[in-house]
């Protein structure tokens, strides 16, 4: 079955976990744009009272056009759910976020939720995180040079490109530079060191974050409770 699919029907059922009144936070992607699809008619047709908090300008623009109510993260009080989608979901529920260069939003939004929940089609189960490059998102001054250290402790880095063939630049006006490790044998290890690179403002490891992962399958949907 196609992939988007797969996707929609995740993103379908995790509509269902809205309730009136929430405050909720959106992620970014091609698996949330259903998301943001399903929850506007949810809000439509029940009338539903939910305010939103986006992810990114795509996420608030959809929203926006489809009629939910957002405000900016600052204004927000604690968010009562999140649901995003992610690149890639180990056998421990850890995660690789950023294949479209959303992360930094993307967490600080995920952190400030009582609750996260990812849609994946279910490609992006994996046994351990790494073929999936992990994005950063690095500050463009001296960036070559944090390049040349990531270089020397082999993991691979590399800098995202836009359609130009120019470096691509985040929300932020930051650059992305995707790690191409192979398997990622210790993610609270190599999560620690990068958040100690100065220079990197994010990566894309989201260690214990997600509480529910919503699934979409060939053989339908399947909600997988991670133990936190
Ligand atoms: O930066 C982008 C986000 O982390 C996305 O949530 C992630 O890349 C998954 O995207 P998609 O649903 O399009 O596969």
């Amino acid at each position: 079955m196609d992939a988007s699919l797969l996707k929609k029907a995740a993103a379908e059922q995790a509509a269902q976990f809205v309730e009136d009144g929430m405050m909720l936070g959106l992620g970014t992607g091609s698996t949330v744009f259903f998301l943001v699809e399903a929850i506007a008619k949810r809000v439509k047709e029940e009338h539903l009272h939910i305010t939103g908090v986006a992810t990114s300008s795509r996420t608030a623009q959809q929203a926006t056009e489809l009629g939910i109510k957002m405000i900016d993260i600052n204004d927000a009080p604690t968010l009562d759910l999140t649901i995003d989608g992610a690149d890639e979901i180990d056998a421990n529920f850890q995660g690789i976020k950023g294949g479209g260069a959303a992360h930094l939003l993307e967490k600080i939004v995920a952190l400030n939720s009582k609750r996260n929940v990812w849609i994946v089609d279910q490609s992006k189960l994996v046994q351990n995180l790494g073929a999936f490059p992990l994005p950063l998102e690095v500050i463009p001054f001296g960036s070559n040079k944090l390049f040349q250290r990531l270089a020397a402790e082999n993991l691979q880095p590399e800098y995202r490109l836009n359609a130009n063939g120019e470096r691509m630049r985040t929300h932020n006006k930051n650059f992305v530079i995707d790690l191409h490790i192979g398997v990622i044998e210790h993610p609270h290890l190599l999560g620690d060191w990068l958040d100690h690179q100065t220079g990197i403002v994010e990566h894309g490891l989201f260690l214990d974050v997600v509480s529910q992962v919503v699934v979409g399958k060939e053989t339908g949907v399947e909600i997988l409770q991670a133990p936190r």
